[in-house]
């Protein structure tokens, strides 16, 4: 497939096939400085371009999806978005799915530009991105349909990894991560194919919101470095959700030794399916 190529299945349906296939686990490509100086490589676009380089060689063949975090790559510019680029296209070249954790949100006409991610022609199209619903789910309504056309997926914050999350979370009746829930739901109903997912943190103490008939798939960040477990992801999801249990400094702590990386990977891939 060429890097401009029309998908024809959604996103629900090339996730379900590459779970099946590689399994659920997801690891976060997030390069921070720390982790960079701990790989003995400089904080700087060549630092960033070796560790990219390495994480995609090492794990792109095997996991199922991987979730650059933007954040880390926008802090060295331009150039730090062109080793994105090229890490992002060479990761779905060996068969990843590429997870953008981009967590943007604004209105609508300037949510449309931040969904042409999901645009096959964009510089970084990616498979999937993470948004947040803060300024109400209507204004998320451009992307979903980009989404739609384009065969892209969405990740919406809903109950977020963080210990304070629930303080804005959980207020209200149904609580505002309950509304995200349910506004998810809908469009799943709307357009089946299980491309409209959540970020559920797997750091929560119980699972308080309900997920029933989400009709798409669970991010669950916080495992390894924030003190989740794969024990917790079978607690809080049980069998009947497609989870994708997220991990990125357990695994990323491992390198740049390859063979470490897809060590980490591998450890984590077997709790979880264990
Ligand atoms: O959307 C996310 O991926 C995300 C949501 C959330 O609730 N908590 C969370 O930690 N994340 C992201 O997941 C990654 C977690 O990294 P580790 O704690 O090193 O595994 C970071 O890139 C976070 O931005």
């Amino acid at each position: 497939m060429t890097r401009h190529a029309q998908q024809t299945q959604t996103f629900g349906e090339r996730l379900t096939a590459t779970i099946a296939a590689r399994g659920p686990l997801c690891v976060g490509i997030d390069p921070h400085a720390p982790l960079l100086e701990k790989w003995g490589l400089p904080d700087s676009p060549d630092g960033l371009a070796r560790f990219t380089d390495t994480v995609v060689d090492a794990l792109a063949g095997s996991v199922a999806v991987l979730k650059p975090q933007l954040a880390f790559y926008e802090r060295h510019g331009s150039k730090g978005l062109a080793v994105l680029e090229d890490g992002v296209a060479r990761a779905r070249a060996a068969g990843a799915l590429v997870l953008l954790d981009a967590k943007r949100g604004d209105i609508g006409s300037t949510m449309a530009a931040y969904a042409d991610y999901l645009r096959p022609e964009h510089p970084l199209a990616v498979d999937a991105m993470t948004v947040s619903p803060y300024l109400g789910a209507g204004s998320l309504e451009p992307a979903v349909a980009t989404a739609r056309e384009h065969g892209g997926g969405l990740f919406v914050l809903a109950r977020t990894s963080n210990p304070d999350a629930g303080s804005l979370q959980l207020v209200g009746t149904p609580s505002v991560a309950q509304r995200v829930v349910d506004t998810v739901r809908g469009w799943n109903a709307e357009t089946p194919g299980g491309s409209f997912g959540l970020v559920v943190g797997a750091t929560l103490d119980e699972l308080d919101v309900d997920l029933a008939g989400l009709g798409g798939p669970v991010l669950a960040p916080g495992l390894g470095a924030q003190g989740g477990s794969a024990g917790d992801v079978r607690r809080l999801f049980g069998t009947g959700t497609v989870v994708l249990p997220s991990v990125s400094r357990d695994v990323l702590s491992a390198g740049p030794d390859v063979a470490g990386l897809r060590a980490a990977a591998h450890r984590w891939a077997e709790s979880l399916t264990a």
